[in-house]
């Protein structure tokens, strides 16, 4: 079963994504698709006149955010996907956590910072696999927005990376689970701004060098935490690679980089 996340930069890019979406529905198999959608959110927010806070990669996400993600990620963004998915051949059904009770969540506390209506998911226990299962059983795509729930009636924003690593770990006590964090440059680059230098593979011990050199910063360390967290809790394999590797993921041809414990 395969597990894959896009990233806010492509899915701002109507080529990449056409492409990248052709390749996801020609994967073979059970699969999911969970999208981000961070940069349409800033994007719409400045329009109407709410600018976007971030902290440590997460948005502060006051009443007024809540509002604009719950209509940008779980409307405009997660239909068009799915819309454009079926356009290829692909029974997709959009979902946000709060579907069929899919992801619960839990108001991240206050502690030096106030995230407000961002959630953060217990565990895999959180996860309704039953439901999963049935879509897969219907032959449906899951294609989540980055949007949970916390059980008593709002919705939460939930990190889009996150999403797909509790989805793939509550999926690996079932099936071998292969999660791919595809995005808009080639893998971890050992120059964030050279897509010649990709580091082919990394382990914990690595990550922790590359983080402490500074090679691996903002948006990539949370990425990474969750793909590791992923790796120890039973997912399979975990790769990180851009919007046009999908296809050859298990292949010798792969060129992205790709994660290990050991
Ligand atoms: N070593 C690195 N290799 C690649 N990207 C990196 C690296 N360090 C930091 N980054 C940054 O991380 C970003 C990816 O994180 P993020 O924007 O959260 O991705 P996504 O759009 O997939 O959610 C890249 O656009 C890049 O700017
Ligand atoms: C709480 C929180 O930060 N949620 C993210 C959800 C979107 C996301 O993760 O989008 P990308 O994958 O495109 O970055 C946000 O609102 O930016």
């Amino acid at each position: 079963m395969v597990i894959v996340k896009i990233g806010g930069n492509v899915l701002d890019n109507p080529d990449r994504l056409h492409g990248f979406l052709v390749d996801f529905a020609q994967l073979p198999g059970p699969k999911l698709l969970v999208h981000g959608g961070g940069k349409i959110a800033s994007a719409m927010g400045q329009r109407l006149g709410i600018n976007p806070k971030m902290v440590d990669g997460r948005r502060i996400t006051d009443a007024e955010t809540l509002d604009l993600v719950t209509m940008v990620y779980g409307g405009l963004v997660n239909k068009q996907v799915v819309a454009k998915l079926q356009a290829v051949g692909c029974n997709a059904i959009g979902l946000t956590g709060a579907d069929a009770n899919c992801i619960a969540a839990h108001k991240r506390p206050v502690r030096e910072i106030d995230y407000g209506y961002a959630g953060d998911v217990a565990g895999s226990q959180s996860i309704n696999i039953q439901a999963l299962e049935a879509f897969f059983a219907a032959g449906l795509t899951p294609v989540f927005a980055p949007l949970t729930h916390d059980t008593k009636g709002s919705i939460l924003n939930t990190n889009a990376d996150t999403i797909a690593s509790v989805l793939a770990t509550a999926l690996a006590a079932r099936h071998t689970v292969q999660l791919v964090y595809s995005f808009e440059k080639k893998g971890v680059l050992q120059d964030a701004t050279d897509d010649n230098s990709v580091i082919p593979d990394i382990n914990l011990h690595k990550y922790n060098e590359l983080k402490a050199q500074g090679v691996v910063h903002a948006g990539m360390i949370p990425k990474l935490d969750n793909a590791f967290g992923a790796l120890k809790q039973g997912v399979a394999e975990v790769l990180i690679c851009e919007a046009e590797a999908l296809t050859s993921i298990n292949t010798a041809s792969y060129s992205g980089t790709t994660l290990s414990l050991n």
